[in-house]
C-alpha cells in the first residue's frame, strides 16, 4: 500500500485534516501535522475510528474537473482560484497546522489540501515553452521517410568562380525542358539532373550568408562545394570557408576550378588542402576533388554526380506527407506585395492557404512561386519557394512551421513576437571571459571555442599552439579559425554561430566587425603581447579573472602609550599581542569592541628603525594614515585581503 499523508486521508474521507491529526494524537501517534505520512497501522486505526474502510491508495483518482493553475500560488491567489476570501484560506491553513500570511506561496500538497477542504480539486498544469517552434514539429516515423534532394552551398575565395559556377549550373539545367522559364532570384534554385534527380543550390555564394543563417540556429546546407581556383590555390577565404563548413559539420566537395587556365596547378591545390584535412581520394583520403572549368562548363556533370553520391551517403530523407517546416532564405518588404519571404521547405509539403508561423511573424500562404517565377500550389522537401501573406518581414535563418489552423498560428506568432521583445530587453548571454568560469563550473561549457586573428599568420599559429596547451580540467580549447588581418564581420558571425570568443593579436576589428560584435554579443579580446593573451585565457578558465578577495586578520597590537608629535601626529607605543603587524596591512582601531577607524598604517618602527613587520610579544611604534585620535587601550587589528581560490 502506498504511504498516505494525513491530508490525503482526510480528503478521501471528507474529514478535516486538523481533526485527523488530533485523532491520531489521541490514538497515540506521533504525527505532527497534515503533511505527516502515516504508517499502515495508523491508517488502520483511523479506519476503525472513523468506521471507514478500504485501501485508501486505491481511492485516489484523477479528477478531470479539477481547477488548474500554473507556476506557484500564494494564499490570496489560491483564494481567487477557489472563489474564497483569503482570510478563510488562512483559517483553513491554521487548522491544518500551517501558519501563513496572504502573500505566502504554498506548496503543491498544501494547495491540494485546502482545495480538498472545500471539496474542490486543483491540478498544477505542466508549463511548456509555447513559443518554441521546434516542439510543434512532429517527429516522423522512419517508414514515412523518403529520399529528398540535397541542399548545396557554394563557398570559396573571392574571384575563384563561385558565381560563375552557380550560373553555369543553373543555365545548363534550369531552362532545359522548363519551357519559357525565366529564372527568378529567390535565394535558391533547384535543378534536375539527367538521371532525374533534383539538387537544390543556395544562391548566395560565400560563407558569410551560410554562417549567418547558422548563427540563427538554422542548418539548411547538406553539402558544401569549396571552389578553389587551380591557378591561385588556397587563399585566406578558402580557409575561412573550410572552417565554417567544418564548424557546421557539413561534408565538403572540392571543385578545382579554372582548369582551362594555363597556370592551373591542381596538384598544388590538393597539396595545400591536405593541411586542412581535405585529402583527395587519389591520395588515400576521402575528400572528393572535381577538376572543372565553370566558365566553359567543363566538369559540371561530374560535380553534380558527386553531389548526388555524397547525398546518398548522407541518407538525406524527409516525409512529404505532412505539414511543412523549414527555413527562411531571404525576406524583404515589397511595396506592392507586402512581406515576401523565400523559404526552403525542409520537411513536409507546403501548400497555398497553409496557416504558418515564420520566425516571429505569422500568416497564411497567399501566393507561392518557384525559382522559375511560376505560380505553384504546393512544394515538397528541399524545394525553395517564395511566398506572400505574412503579417511581417521575417529574417533569413528564421524557422517556419505550418499549423493546422490559423488561430493557433496567430496565437503562437503573437507570443513569439512578444517574447522577442522581452528577449531584446534582456539580451541573451553568449560566452565571455568574464563568466566563463561560472559556465565551466556549472557544466554549461566543455569547450572554449576561439577565433584567432593576428597581423601575420605565423603569430596566429604560434598563439594557437600555445593556447591549445593550456590545460585546465573540465574544459578544452578549440581553435575554430585562425587568420591574418583585421577582425571582420565574418569572424564575428562565425564566433556568434559557434559560441566562440575572438582574440585579436596586433589587429583590431574593423567598423562592421565592431558593430556586429555589439549586436551579437561576441566577446572580442585584443592583445599585443602573446603571453598576456595566453595568461588572460588561462586565468579566465581557472576563474581567476578579477579575483575575489576575502579579509584575513593577521595580528593584533594593543596601544600602551601615546605620544603626540607636532609634525607626525600621534605615535602609538604598542605591544603585539597576537600574530604579527605588517607595514602594508590594513588596520582597524577597536575601542571597547567598537571599530572607530579603518584605514592604513603609515609608519611602523622598532625603536628608531622602520620595519616591515613586528611579531608577537614585541613592542613597536605605529602611526596611522589620517587618524590621530588614538587612545591608550585601543587595539589595532591588522588584516590583509587574500584572494579566494575558486
Ligand atoms: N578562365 C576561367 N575563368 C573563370 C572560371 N570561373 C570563373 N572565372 C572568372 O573568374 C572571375 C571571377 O569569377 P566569379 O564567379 O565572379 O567569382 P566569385 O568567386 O563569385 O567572386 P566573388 O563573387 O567576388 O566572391 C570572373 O572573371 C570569371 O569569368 C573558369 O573556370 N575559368
Amino acid at each position: 500500500m502506498a504511504k498516505v499523508r494525513v491530508y490525503e486521508y482526510a480528503k478521501m474521507h471528507e474529514l478535516s485534516s486538523k481533526d485527523v491529526v488530533n485523532t491520531l494524537k489521541e490514538l497515540g501517534s506521533d504525527v505532527t501535522n497534515h503533511m505527516s505520512t502515516m504508517t499502515d497501522d495508523e491508517v488502520e486505526l483511523l479506519n476503525q475510528h472513523y468506521a471507514v474502510s478500504g485501501d485508501v491508495a486505491e481511492t485516489v483518482e484523477e479528477d478531470d474537473n479539477a481547477l488548474t493553475y500554473s507556476g506557484t500560488l500564494n494564499v490570496t491567489e489560491l483564494g481567487e482560484l477557489l472563489g474564497k476570501p483569503a482570510n478563510d484560506i488562512i483559517k483553513k491553513l491554521m487548522f491544518a497546522g500551517v501558519m501563513a500570511n496572504k502573500n505566502q506561496d504554498l506548496d503543491e500538497d498544501t494547495i491540494e489540501l485546502i482545495a480538498g477542504e472545500y471539496g474542490m480539486a486543483v491540478k498544477k498544469e505542466v508549463e511548456v515553452e509555447k513559443t518554441d517552434l521546434t516542439q510543434y514539429i512532429e517527429i516522423d516515423d522512419e517508414k514515412d521517410l523518403k529520399e529528398r534532394p540535397p541542399v548545396v552551398t557554394i563557398m570559396g575565395h573571392v574571384d575563384h568562380g563561385k558565381t560563375t559556377l552557380l550560373d553555369s549550373i543553373r543555365n545548363t539545367r534550369v531552362t532545359a525542358g522548363e519551357a519559357g522559364g525565366i529564372t527568378q532570384h529567390i535565394g535558391a534554385y533547384q535543378i534536375r539532373t539527367d538521371a532525374g534527380k533534383k539538387i537544390t543550390f543556395l544562391d548566395t555564394p560565400g560563407h558569410a550568408a551560410f554562417t549567418s543563417m547558422r548563427s540563427r540556429g538554422a542548418q539548411v546546407t547538406d553539402i558544401a562545394i569549396l571552389v578553389v581556383a587551380a591557378d591561385d590555390g588556397v587563399m585566406p577565404q578558402t580557409v575561412e570557408a573550410i572552417n565554417h563548413a567544418k564548424a557546421a559539420e557539413v561534408p565538403i566537395i572540392v571543385a578545382v576550378n579554372k582548369m582551362d587556365k594555363e597556370a592551373a596547378n591542381p596538384d598544388r591545390v590538393m597539396q595545400e588542402l591536405t593541411e586542412y584535412e581535405l585529402i583527395s581520394e587519389d591520395w588515400g583520403g576521402d575528400t572528393i576533388f572535381v577538376p572543372m572549368s565553370a566558365l566553359q562548363g567543363e566538369g559540371i556533370e561530374e560535380l553534380l554526380e558527386m553531389i548526388l553520391l555524397v547525398a546518398e551517403v548522407e541518407e538525406l530523407k524527409a516525409n512529404a506527407n505532412r505539414r511543412a517546416n523549414g527555413t527562411v532564405i531571404e525576406a524583404e518588404l515589397d511595396k506592392g506585395r507586402g512581406a515576401v519571404a523565400s523559404l526552403l521547405v525542409q520537411n513536409g509539403t507546403l501548400r497555398v492557404g497553409d496557416p504558418i508561423v515564420v520566425g516571429n511573424t505569422f500568416g497564411r500562404v497567399r501566393a507561392m512561386v518557384n525559382d522559375l517565377g511560376k505560380r505553384i500550389k504546393k512544394a515538397g522537401p528541399s524545394t525553395p519557394v517564395e511566398i506572400t501573406g505574412l503579417s511581417n518581414v521575417p529574417q533569413a535563418g528564421d524557422r517556419f512551421v505550418v499549423f493546422e489552423d490559423e488561430k493557433t498560428a496567430r496565437q503562437i506568432g503573437e507570443l513569439r513576437q512578444q517574447k522577442q521583445l522581452e528577449e531584446r530587453r534582456g539580451e541573451q548571454s553568449k560566452v565571455s571571459l568574464e563568466d566563463l568560469f561560472e559556465k565551466i563550473k556549472q557544466g554549461d561549457i566543455k569547450d572554449l571555442n576561439i577565433i584567432l586573428k593576428a597581423d601575420v599568420q605565423g603569430s596566429a599559429e604560434a598563439l594557437a599552439a600555445s593556447l591549445k596547451k593550456i590545460d585546465v580540467e573540465g574544459v578544452k580549447i578549440n581553435i575554430i579559425h585562425t587568420g591574418a588581418g583585421a577582425i571582420t564581420e565574418s569572424d564575428i558571425i562565425l564566433a556568434s554561430a559557434s559560441n566562440a570568443i575572438v582574440i585579436g593579436f596586433n589587429v583590431r576589428p574593423d567598423n562592421n566587425a565592431k558593430k556586429a560584435a555589439d549586436t551579437e554579443n561576441v566577446d572580442v579580446r585584443l592583445h599585443r603581447i602573446i603571453y598576456k593573451a595566453i595568461e588572460e585565457i588561462e586565468q579566465a578558465m581557472k576563474g581567476m579573472l578579477d579575483p575575489e578577495f576575502e579579509e584575513k586578520v593577521i595580528g593584533q597590537a594593543e596601544v600602551r602609550e601615546t605620544f603626540k608629535v607636532s609634525k607626525i601626529g600621534t605615535i602609538a607605543g604598542s605591544y603585539v599581542i597576537e600574530g604579527k603587524i605588517t607595514r602594508d596591512a590594513g588596520v582597524r582601531v577597536i575601542r571597547d569592541g567598537v571599530v572607530v577607524f579603518e584605514g592604513e598604517i603609515d609608519t611602523l618602527k622598532r625603536f628608531k628603525d622602520d620595519v616591515k613587520e613586528v611579531a608577537t610579544n614585541y613592542e613597536c611604534g605605529i602611526t596611522l594614515k589620517n587618524f590621530h585620535d588614538i587612545k591608550e587601550g585601543d587595539v589595532f587589528e591588522c588584516f590583509v585581503m587574500e584572494e579566494i581560490k575558486r
